[in-house]
């Protein structure tokens, strides 16, 4: 279950090592640009306005550069959908990958919080930066990654930040796309006995009506 349903404010959480381009990933959705150098302050969170399907939202970025285990707790559990990024030139930051991903499962499946009910499955992407590097020597393969997000059970995009901004907005959409389907399927099922009582008292009216017929 999903303690939001409303799909007017999504929340985005950006997770990956250090400079595998998380700031720069929200700094080019927000505003188009790449700037080269970033601040790389604790955690900032970007807000964007967008039309998404006709719908007028309003998205949530958070880009945290920490690992600790509080800080992960409480924004794995704010999130409504997750990016991993990884660098295609950084072997440590692909590695960080299964740990970003348990981490985001974990905190999803284990909490004391009675009041609030976290979707399990929540949405996940992977994303392998830094594509304008993928001539330079020693990089991941797309074979390698492809293997791993498999196993994961994760759909990977490959970008460049650095390049152009439409990759960053097809992972963006991708992922905004999800986590509205997900709300509505939430949605619906908890309608689910609606219908049901209103088809069992349709069925009552119509038996009563033909029993004074008779
Ligand atoms: N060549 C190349 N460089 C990039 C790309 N994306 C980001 N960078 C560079 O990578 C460096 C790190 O980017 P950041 O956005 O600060 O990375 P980060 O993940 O936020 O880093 P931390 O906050 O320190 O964890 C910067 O120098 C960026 O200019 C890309 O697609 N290609």
């Amino acid at each position: 279950m999903c303690q939001r349903l409303k799909f007017t404010r999504p929340k985005i959480l950006l997770l990956g090592g250090e400079g595998v381009g998380k700031t720069a990933f929200a700094v080019r959705y927000v505003t188009k640009r790449f700037i080269g150098e970033y601040d790389a302050s604790k955690e900032t969170l970007y807000s964007h306005r967008s039309i998404i399907d006709k719908e007028d939202i309003t998205i949530d970025i958070m880009d945290i550069s920490s690992d600790e285990e509080v800080v992960l707790e409480n924004h794995v559990r704010w999130a409504d959908g997750v990016i991993i990024l990884y660098s295609i030139t950084d072997r440590g930051s692909f590695t960080k990958l299964d740990f970003y991903h348990a981490v985001v499962q974990y905190y999803r499946r284990h909490h004391d919080d009675n009041e609030h009910a976290y979707s399990d499955n929540i949405p996940m992407l992977i994303v392998a930066n830094k594509m304008d590097l993928c001539y330079t020597g020693k990089t991941i393969s797309t074979e390698e990654s492809d293997q791993l997000c498999r196993r994961l059970n994760c759909r990977k995009f490959e970008i460049s930040v650095a390049d152009s901004p439409d990759g960053v907005s097809e992972v963006v959409d991708y992922l905004l796309r999800n986590i509205k389907r997900d709300m509505q399927k939430v949605a619906s099922s908890r309608r689910l006995p609606f219908p049901n009582v209103k088809r069992v008292f349709k069925r009552k009216v119509y038996r009563s009506k033909s029993d004074t017929l008779q």
